[in-house]
């Protein structure tokens, strides 16, 4: 039976939180909180409910040691009302919290704090001693578990041997186009057995949370908050209109309701007018622009690619003379969401991903040990080149251990 214990206090100390990289995340982030706080986001297994949250938060009760993974998911505590701040924790100046230490996976050259990543292939008895102290793993979807609509081959036999063998298995989404609950469906059409939706953290519903965060400041049922005028498909407006959240278009507008946010996620109907449209609203500059996440392009099957998010973001940007706050992998905002549901010890904690510049940075900016999988975007040849580079952020997109295919990881696990 899977069960997942939720403890702790939290100690977030703000930091330049990464986006597309990270010089111009800094300029990306600048709302980032302004000083170092305690957060407490205290919640124990079987409690739920957004007025629970805002109780636990309130706690101010002493920082203990980091949290554990429990020995498996339980039932998922629903997300607060506000959700965690943006930018509250990162890399570098990442805080205490992230220094992991003890009990961190044998062999890790990386992970947080700041040590270097070895880029080593993780075969033999590396498997087991890497994946043994693992307490839980977050795996990046598109490119890891799946491509397109076909599963990688071994990945939900992996998925089910991590459950037998009592470790958490999470999942970070850079893809704004569906909701968590069609997620839901698709790792279930796909043959991955016992994922449920509020184990998915996709870009769309952190960003919708963040939003909610943001405008109605922890509570509310938005009325009087304004509206947010999404680029995005029907996926990302669910999430938003699911957060509380009224969405510019829709329904009656108040007299002089402004928008205060524009949201860009992945919008296959992107036009002039959208754009224009959008930019219209950042002139106010108390309108937040946000962006789901950064990615620039995505693989196609035929060895084409299309663009992604971070190029719909780029014309916004420009346009508008606008800087976006993005909240996707690589900011840890997604990590942030997590911790806040999850009792989460980053030093037992495992990042799977295909992607060097959003998902090992992610991993990295979190404090987690990264595996990179070779099933995706990212070649073992840029791994190599970010290795051999002088650039110390360049150094950050370089994976602890890299697989051919997560299959290869089933060997490490206890039958
Ligand atoms: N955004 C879109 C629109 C996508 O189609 C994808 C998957 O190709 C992603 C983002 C990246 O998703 P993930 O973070 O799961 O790889």
């Amino acid at each position: 039976m899977y069960r997942w214990i939720y403890l702790e206090c939290m100690f977030y100390v703000p930091g330049p939180a990464a986006g597309r990289g990270r010089a111009e995340m800094a300029a990306a982030l600048p709302q980032a909180p302004p000083a170092s706080r305690r957060r407490c986001a205290a919640a124990r297994a079987g409690h739920g409910g957004s007025s629970q949250w805002a109780a636990a938060r309130a706690c101010p009760r002493p920082l203990p040691a980091p949290s554990l993974w429990g020995p498996a998911l339980g039932p998922a505590l629903p997300l607060g009302a506000s959700g965690p701040p943006i930018g509250g924790r990162g890399r570098p100046g990442g805080g205490d919290w992230l220094r992991g230490g003890a009990g961190r996976p044998a062999g890790c050259g990386g992970g947080g704090g700041g040590s270097m990543a070895s880029c080593r292939r993780l075969s033999g008895a590396g498997l087991r001693e890497v994946l043994g102290p693992a307490q839980g793993l977050l795996f990046d979807c598109d490119g890891v578990l799946w491509a397109g609509e076909r599963a990688v081959p071994g990945a939900p036999e992996l998925l089910e041997r991590l459950r037998r063998s009592g470790k958490a298995a999470l999942f970070v989404s850079n893809n704004s186009r569906r909701s968590v609950a069609e997620l839901e469906r698709r790792f279930s059409r796909l043959g991955f057995r016992g994922v449920r939706a509020e184990h998915v953290f996709s870009s769309a519903l952190c960003s919708a949370l963040f939003l909610r965060q943001r405008l109605l400041g922890g509570g509310g049922n938005g009325s009087g908050a304004g509206r947010v005028f999404v680029l995005g498909g029907e996926g990302l407006r669910g999430e938003v209109r699911d957060a509380g959240l009224r969405l510019a278009g829709e329904g009656e507008p108040a007299p002089g309701e402004p928008v205060r946010a524009v949201l860009v996620g992945y919008d296959d109907q992107f036009t002039f007018a959208k754009l224009a449209q959008a930019c219209g609203y950042l002139r106010d500059p108390q309108c937040l622009l946000v962006a789901t996440d950064p990615d620039p392009w995505h693989p196609l099957s035929d060895g084409q690619r299309t663009p992604g998010t971070g190029s719909l973001t780029a014309a916004v940007e420009t346009a508008s003379g606008r800087k976006a706050l993005v909240v996707g992998k690589p900011n840890t905002y997604m990590f942030d969401c997590i911790v806040e549901r999850f009792g989460v010890d980053p030093s037992r904690t495992l990042m799977v991903g295909d992607r060097l510049e959003t998902d090992i940075l992610f991993g990295k900016n979190c404090g987690l040990a990264t595996i990179l999988t070779l099933t995706g975007v990212s070649r073992l040849e840029e791994a190599q080149a970010y290795m051999a580079s002088d650039s110390a952020a360049a150094k950050d997109l370089v994976p602890n251990y890299y697989v051919d295919s997560i299959a290869d990881l089933i060997p490490g696990l206890d039958e």
